[in-house]
């Protein structure tokens, strides 16, 4: 049987007063890929950060993980976020450390303490992304393709249920978007569950997977039609 990690029933999502999405449904179920799509402005952002607790869902229903977004508590926010990986398009790694301390920083924060077993998943989730060596480097020695591999190894650190990209290849060259999403599509293989804010549509077309579209404050799935 199928198990839900997201699923949202006529929700609707703002930001302060206006609103941005209305009336949202949906469902992702564990394994699956999501592509979120649509012009700038029209609300992927908004509809990512409210899955993450930093938005409030205060019109319809919406669960992900084991969480209720409608009764989400400020002080429950952490422990979502443990639940879920997050990949931003400007990567947001710490400067001023190597990619092993900003790997030790975000397991010690989440509650590891025992410095073998903090090795060990560092080490798994480099290798993971294809970058086991790399974990002596500051991130300014490294490629904008090789941060934002290290932002996801980052997501990975505690076996998230659900994967949240809000358009991880933004800022990324044509090519090393693929090899970024090469490293997506390997790790939702492996079972990890991906919904991904986009608009590169060579993406898309190169790896096909279901495809949700904001557009005039809805959401709907549009069907990719194979030429
Ligand atoms: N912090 C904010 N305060 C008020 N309005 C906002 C805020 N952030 C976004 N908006 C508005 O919400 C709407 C949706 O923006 P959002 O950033 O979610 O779109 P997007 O699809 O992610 O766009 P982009 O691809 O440019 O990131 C826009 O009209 C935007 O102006």
């Amino acid at each position: 049987m199928s198990q839900t990690v997201l699923e949202l029933k006529d929700a609707s999502i703002f930001q302060g007063e206006s609103l941005v999405l209305s009336n949202v449904n949906l469902q992702v179920n564990k394994g699956d890929f999501v592509y979120l799509i649509g012009k700038t402005g029209s609300g992927k952002s908004s509809f990512m950060k409210t899955l993450y607790g930093d938005l409030k869902l205060t019109q319809g229903e919406g669960h992900i993980v084991d969480f209720n977004l409608r009764t989400l508590k400020e002080k429950e926010i952490p422990f979502l976020r443990r639940k879920l990986g997050i990949v931003f398009q400007d990567f947001k790694l710490l400067t001023d450390r190597t990619i092993n301390d900003n790997l030790t920083f975000v397991l010690k924060a989440t509650g590891w303490k025992d410095k073998d077993k903090m090795k060990e998943r560092i080490e798994t989730v480099l290798d993971k992304v294809g970058m086991k060596t790399k974990g002596f480097k500051f991130p300014h020695e490294l490629s904008g393709g090789e941060q934002q591999r290290i932002a996801i190894a980052r997501a990975l650190l505690n076996e998230p249920e659900l994967i949240l990209a809000d358009e991880p290849t933004g800022n990324l060259d044509p090519q090393t978007s693929i090899e970024v999403m090469e490293v997506l599509q390997d790790i939702n293989k492996n079972g990890n569950t991906i919904l991904m804010a986009t608009h590169d549509y060579a993406l898309l077309l190169k790896y096909p997977s279901k495809t949700l579209k904001c557009d005039d404050n809805k959401v709907f799935e549009v069907v990719q039609r194979k030429s």
